[in-house]
């Protein structure tokens, strides 16, 4: 451990501890966290199909950076690298588009567990678990913009079939990291112009789902989420599945609601969600993404939202019950640094919510102290917070601070330009 690094430690330490807040106590709580990082920042969103369909369902990767992961073994490679500059270790959210199709065409009805084995492999030593989502996008079966809510039975049971399959997969998964797999529906469904019938698309869409959900998974292996959504491109009228829609479904089906912080109007902000959520639900799945303007999936930075949704976790006491996961994908910069910078961000956040105060602050609060209040949590705005962060990163062996950029473009260099 550096000298200095040390030496503002501990000066943090007392600093932190003369408002009552145990900065060891802090570290301990994060080393706890695992976030699950998504594979699809690696390729912009592209998977390993191959089925001649571009990016749809209303989501976009803008950019051309080079340097792409354009097969398995580059994601692997870059997502490893990528993850030995986060401190912690973490959990993978792949989608199932990223299949190991062993050499031929697998269409998404087609998916079998085999498809996954070698990631489960490869992620043995090097992750916590595995999460999952069934891809409903990027396919000619999605030509109408509609999925599992369209009007034709041939097309809603081809995407019945894939989310079966996904389960069993997501299953798989947690069978082999003994964790609970995450499997995420994101159904984009939706019309550009205002319908004149919104009632029927969701009643299909809720058939679909119960046929889907119809098979009971032991609880221990894997947890079905839905992730609504406001608004996608081409989809800007009306979206299926909706924030009100997945509130009921999952409520009634005793599933998870996913959260997604680019999912809703530009000033509706998640973390004002989650206290509410949590009295009803008894899991709950995060995407933590940065839009601007819109649903633009930036790269996630340390605003104030992040901060404001890392505290509303850690307040909750409920950090078990939540599954964390990242969902961004910006394709104009180094894909590794963008993994490393939006995980880096989170971690920053969730050390920054427990280092503090908050039984004091709630006291405060509770005896209508609202000057007090709003004078704290200023004051902690410039506490030293990245000695701690620094030291923890040492602790975890991962560059403390931006030196972490210096091995990103060796790498670039070495392996991303020679693509
Ligand atoms: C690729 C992901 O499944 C996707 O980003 C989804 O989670 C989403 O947020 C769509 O807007
Ligand atoms: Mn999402």
């Amino acid at each position: 451990m550096s000298i200095n690094i040390e030496a503002e430690y501990k000066f943090a330490k007392e600093q932190y501890a003369s408002l009552g807040v145990d900065t060891e106590t802090a570290i301990q709580a994060l080393k706890s966290i695992s976030v699950s990082i998504h594979c699809w920042q690696g390729d912009d969103v592209g998977g390993f199909e191959h089925n001649g369909s571009q990016l749809s369902g209303g989501i976009q990767a803008t950019g051309n950076y080079p340097g792409q992961a354009k097969n398995i073994e580059q994601l692997r490679s870059d997502i490893e690298f990528a993850m030995s500059l986060i401190p912690g270790k973490h959990r993978l959210n792949l989608h199932a588009c990223y299949l190991d199709n062993l050499g031929g065409f697998v269409d998404r009805d087609q998916i079998e567990v085999k498809h996954f084995e070698s990631w489960a492999h490869w992620g043995r030593e090097r992750l916590q678990g595995i999460d999952f989502n069934p891809t409903f996008f990027a396919h000619d079966k999605f030509s109408d913009g509609l999925t599992l809510s369209h009007p034709d039975r041939a097309v809603r049971d081809f995407w019945i079939e894939h989310g079966r399959r996904c389960r069993e997969i997501a299953a798989y998964f947690g069978k082999q990291f003994n964790t609970e797999s995450a499997n995420n529906f994101w159904i984009p469904d939706g019309f550009k112009d205002v319908p004149v019938d919104r009632a029927a698309p969701r009643e299909r869409l809720t058939e679909s789902l119960d046929e889907i959900f119809e098979k009971d998974y032991p609880k221990e292996l894997t947890l079905d989420s839905v992730e609504s959504k406001l608004f996608g491109i081409g989809a800007e009228s009306y979206t299926v599945g909706s924030h009100e829609f997945y509130m009921g479904y999952a409520l009634s089906r005793g599933k998870m609601i996913c959260l997604d912080s680019g999912h809703f109007h530009p000033t509706e902000m998640i973390s004002e969600k989650i206290s509410a959520i949590l009295l009803f639900y008894e899991k709950m799945l995060l995407h933590v993404s940065r839009p601007v303007r819109w649903d633009s999936d930036h790269v996630v930075t340390l605003n104030e939202e992040l901060i404001e949704i890392a505290h509303e976790l850690v307040r909750s006491r409920r950090l078990s019950d939540i599954h964390i996961g990242l969902d961004f994908f910006d394709a104009s910069i180094n894909r590794i640094a963008a993994w490393v910078i939006g995980a880096r961000n989170l971690l920053k956040a969730m050390l920054f919510a427990f280092l503090e105060p908050t039984k004091m602050l709630q006291e405060k609060e509770r005896e209508f102290d609202f000057t007090s209040r709003l004078a704290y949590r200023e004051e902690l705005k410039t506490m030293p917070f990245n000695a701690v962060w620094k030291y923890y990163c040492e602790q975890m062996c991962v560059p403390a601070g931006i030196s972490w950029l210096d091995e990103v473009r060796q790498y670039e260099k070495d392996v991303l330009s020679k693509r």
